[in-house]
């Protein structure tokens, strides 16, 4: 069952009681929370997370008032994995509910409690008791399903008369992106088991794509009823599976169309003999013939598998005598892919056996990865490889086909053959408009249908079809995303004046500013103490964000600009703009060594402060702060007294309770989850515990938001285009600084390798710079020396070397495993000038302002990535002085990359080039790790411009119907996709 009637009316009961039905209606971005929550339950098939929260829920119904209250809208927070599912056939055939004895009316429920409305599409008013979903979705799963019994028998009829002869099979490769097919090489195949998908999918594929220009234009608000569920089927509803594949694909999370037909190709192979000319370092697709495969024990603790493919590709030569008419020569080339193990266990016989096994030798395989040559003519050695032992390389007629050839992920021990063969009847049985998305929006930025784009990456006829649709699948990532959290803002928004407001801003982000005079008086104190006037940039972004403080709907505001523009004056700034109004704000940071630093910034810029109404009274707060001196600072913080905390984690702590909490400025954002960030929204503004900020209240606006979310500003110094962060942070709006300080000479970068003579080139040019009474970081890629990586310097190991090497010069040490307090004693030291030399890991990779730091020497550099390196690069060159940056490699080969840095100091340009160095990849991309959404098939360093076309279709889609009542199977889709739970606000 979807979800207990006793949960839900204990749901429905503790908001009766809690008077919710009165806040949800309040100005708040949370609004839709139970619509949402319930609508996605419903398709569930996993409950134990709803479980839980329903038992949170249950259990903080019975303490009535605000504690409750914010623990339902901490709960909001929560990512619920998994929520949109599946099964909606169980569903439809369960939704007159019987929990043990009860028949659950829903009707009842909505009407006695107008906050729950399940939405407002036409397909959640199947739950209004007078025609069931179940009764609705079952006359057209039937009608479906016959048809699809009387295709599919049809194509049983046609394998059945296909007999096809035996090509020999030879091996080709091709670039990805530049295949040449070859019309002419048709041949016939014999059936056999695996080869039944195959002419099941030319048939289907026919069959489909003929029909696909007359069901095209039909498009109507009934059939929509009819196709809005059917993504989410069962695969159950697949001609022809049994029970036992259905429990393997229910097992690998396959078990709707939808989860089937989203299991895209990691990859296409072209199995025809296109050529192309081999250089080093091109990500090459081969499909060859396993010749050999061992496992070696190279020494005790070391051993490697070596695999070798044979490929049969045209030589160069022969190609140019085919344009010139002569036929072509194949020759033979020799792939060697090589994989390491290091540690004895990897060393025993049965292991090495086991890993040989994998590749059967005469099996065929595709290949694919970065070519280099071998000393040996027509050897190559595949380097960052991945090879795929292809199932249907038993059917010999593979090389015949034309088409790309689809490369899965494996999953759950699924086979190939079977997995294609599967995925070939979903789409057999997808409907022509199964699309939500309106037509005029595909058609004007100029995308495939849903339904072509299903078959596009399944069954591509040539790589450009592959690409547009991917295109299209790519645009509807982020146009959900999009589109989510637009709707959640509007829904938050009483009036339409000012939903119409918000898209207006949304669509004109520059207009949103605010001259300096109407800024709060201690916000131009504050301003005025500054020793530096701040840049047209800062300028631009604190005015941009004071417009958004003065708005009723709590800012999302990404501050972004390259390391040591002077980001953090425009927070601070943007601080005390809520505090000159009474209110409160919290500056979190990702690292002690920061709070501190930041911490101390401010306590000597307020120094001076005249006397002012609310002058700011700042604390620090992070995991170090002692127990008692942490709960006086909590308590401060609850009572008001304490107007701006800086801090670690700790801040979003739940014994962390604010009084008047109004912005949050988020350091370094993307360091924190979103779940993280997210929580400032629990601590909910709740302006009546502070008497004193009546008064305080200069603007109309902040009569309404006693609840109000606080603000959320934050920061980032990587450098990404303002298309990609857009996707990356969903609704945020963009600040950026695009200008740096006055007076700041750019910091001269060298590359040198790691030789005997290029340290003491290094050395050398560390002693001018001392004696010139400059102070130097030497960066280090460890701690200790490990045994593991002997080619790496490590930090706590040249301590003395380096006090040797500069007597007279006092050396100190920093790194992660020191004590906070010790920390902060070095860089107190290296600041005030007691040392010269500073030995540091990572840990000053972010935020660390030393201005009169003026040389930096990044040992072992090739092992930081290039945007690190540039932030390393940061800590120097922030104040008036000629700075320098020596990059030491410990290879010749790693030098080119480096070069880059030599040459720009432009981080935007550093992370474009970062991305043509790390070569294709994959094409269909790879997902996201950590604290970003998950988009299984885009590539968000290229794949900018089509989440700009998603973010105006979005805006198109709004600005006609805010609550998406024109467009009820968009409505329906949103609510099936995870962006809005995914990203927790
Ligand atoms: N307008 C300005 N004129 C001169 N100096 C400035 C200006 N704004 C900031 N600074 C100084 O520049 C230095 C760097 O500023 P800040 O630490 O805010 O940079 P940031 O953008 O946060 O960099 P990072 O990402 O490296 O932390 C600080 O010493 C700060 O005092």
């Amino acid at each position: 069952m979807c979800m207990s009637c006793k949960q839900l009316r204990s749901v429905v009961a503790f908001q009766r009681k809690s008077g919710y039905s009165k806040l949800f209606n309040r100005k708040m971005r949370c609004c839709n929370f139970l619509p949402f929550r319930f609508s996605k339950m419903c398709y569930r098939t996993t409950h134990k997370c709803t479980d839980k929260k329903f038992v949170e829920i249950d259990q903080h119904g019975v303490n009535s008032g605000l504690k409750s209250r914010k623990k339902v809208f901490a709960l909001m927070d929560h990512n619920i994995p998994g929520l949109i599912g599946n099964r909606s056939g169980e569903m439809e055939s369960k939704m007159n509910l019987k929990d043990g004895v009860d028949d659950f009316d829903f009707s009842l429920i909505c009407k006695m409690f107008p906050s729950i409305t399940f939405g407002s599409a036409p397909k959640v008013d199947l739950y209004d008791g007078t025609t069931t979903c179940s009764e609705t979705n079952s006359i057209s799963a039937t009608k479906d399903f016959e048809q699809h019994l009387y295709d599919f028998s049809e194509v049983r009829e046609v394998q059945n008369t296909v007999s096809e002869a035996l090509p020999s099979l030879h091996v080709n490769h091709t670039s990805v992106t530049s295949l040449a097919l070859r019309k002419d090489d048709s041949f016939p195949c014999p059936v056999s088991p695996q080869s039944v998908s195959s002419v099941y999918e030319e048939k289907l594929d026919q069959v489909t794509r003929e029909d696909s220009p007359k069901k095209a234009g039909l498009p109507s608000q009934s059939n929509l009823t009819l196709n809005e569920l059917f993504l989410d089927k069962s695969v159950k509803c697949l001609p022809g599976l049994t029970k036992k594949q259905y429990e393997q694909l229910d097992n690998c999370g396959l078990h709707t169309l939808r989860k089937l037909l989203h299991h895209f190709p990691r990859s296409y192979a072209n199995l025809q003999n296109a050529h192309a000319k081999i250089d080093d370092g091109q990500y090459l697709i081969f499909v060859g013939q396993v010749l050999s495969s061992r496992g070696v024990k190279a020494s005790c603790s070391f051993s490697f598998l070596e695999v070798i493919v044979s490929c049969q590709i045209l030589d160069e030569e022969s190609a140019i005598e085919r344009v010139t008419g002569k036929v072509g020569q194949k020759k033979t080339i020799y792939l060697h892919l090589k994989r390491f193990f290091r540690g004895t266990r990897f060393t025993f016989k049965p292991f090495l056996n086991s890993i040989a096994n994998k590749y059967q030798v005469g099996g065929i395989a595709c290949v694919s990865g970065k070519v280099r040559t071998m000393y040996a003519k027509d050897h190559y050695e595949m380097r960052e490889y991945n090879i795929d032992v292809l199932e249907d390389g038993k059917d010999s007629s593979l090389c015949a086909k034309e088409r790309p050839y689809c490369i899965y992920p494996s999953k759950g021990g699924i086979k190939p053959a079977f997995l294609r063969d599967i995925i070939a009847r979903a789409l057999h049985v997808l409907p022509v408009n199964v699309d939500p998305i309106p037509k005029d929006i595909t058609e004007e930025f100029g995308l495939l249908t849903l339904h072509d784009a299903y078959f596009g990456i399944h069954k591509p006829k040539d790589i450009s079809d592959a690409d547009l649709a991917r295109k299209r699948l790519i645009f509807d990532e982020f146009f959900y995303l999009q589109l989510g959290r637009l709707f959640q803002m509007l829904e938050g928004l009483g009036t339409q004046i000012e939903k119409d407001g918000l898209l207006d801003k949304c669509k004109r982000p520059e207009n949103n500013t605010v001259c300096t005079e109407e800024w709060s008086c201690l916000t131009k104190k504050v301003l005025d103490l500054l020793p530096y006037t701040l840049t047209p940039g800062q300028q631009q972004a604190i005015s941009e964000i004071i417009w958004d403080l003065k708005r009723p709907v709590p800012m999302n505001r990404l501050l972004q600009g390259d390391v040591g523009c002077g980001k953090t004056i425009v927070a601070f700034l943007a601080c005390m703009e809520v505090i000159g109004s009474g209110y409160q704000a919290a500056f979190m940071v990702p690292t002690e060594l920061l709070a501190i630093q930041h911490y101390e910034h401010l306590l000597t810029l307020l120094e001076t402060l005249d006397e002012v109404k609310f002058k700011p009274t700042v604390a620090l707060l992070t995991g170090s702060t002692p127990l008692k001196q942490s709960r006086i600072i909590r308590n401060g913080i609850q009572t008001g007294e304490i107007s701006m905390v800086i801090g670690t984690h700790s801040l979003i702590a739940a014994s962390v309770e604010f009084s008047a909490l109004r912005i949050a400025v988020v350091d370094e954002q993307h360091r924190f989850g979103v779940i993280q960030r997210g929580r400032f929204n629990s601590k909910l503004f709740y302006k009546s515990s502070i008497p004193s900020m009546e008064d305080a209240i200069t603007d109309g606006s902040s009569k309404s938001d006693d609840y109000m979310a606080p603000h959320v500003l934050a920061m980032s110094a990587t450098p990404i285009p303002r298309s990609l962060a857009l996707a990356l942070y969903g609704d945020m709006s963009l600040t950026q600084i695009t200008d740096l300080p006055p007076g700041r000479i750019p910091v001269q970068t060298y590359t040198i390798e790691g030789s005997h003579e290029g340290f003491e080139d290094v050395y050398k040019m560390m002693m001018d710079e001392l004696e010139d009474g400059g102070k130097v970081y030497l960066v280090y890629p460890i701690i200790e020396l490990s045994e593991q990586l002997p080619q790496l310097r490590a930090a706590s190991a040249d301590l003395e070397v380096i006090s040797n090497r500069f007597p007279g010069y006092n050396c100190g040490l920093l790194h992660g495993r020191m004590k906070s307090d010790e920390k902060e004693e070095t860089l107190g030291k290296f600041r005030t000038g007691e040392l010269n030399i500073l030995l540091a890991t990572q840990v000053i990779e972010i935020g660390v302002d030393v201005p009169d730091a003026s040389m930096m020497v990044v040992m072992n550099s090739e092992r930081f990535g290039m945007a690190q390196l540039h932030q390393l690069r940061g800590r120097v060159g922030r104040g008036t002085r000629q700075s320098k940056c020596i990059l030491i490699a410990s290879t010749v080969t790693a030098l080119n990359r480096l070069k880059i840095l030599e040459q720009s100091s432009d981080g935007f340009h550093l992370a474009n080039m970062d991305l043509l160095l790390r070569g294709p990849g994959d094409l269909l991309g790879k997902k996201q790790s950590g604290h970003l959404p998950e988009f299984p098939i885009t590539r968000l360093e290229v794949d900018g411009n089509i989440l700009q076309d998603a973010h105006v279709a979005a805006l198109k889609i709004l600005s006609a119907s805010h609550d998406l009542e024109q467009f009820p199977a968009l409505k329906l889709e949103l609510g099936m996709r995870q962006p809005l739970c995914l990203l927790g606000d």
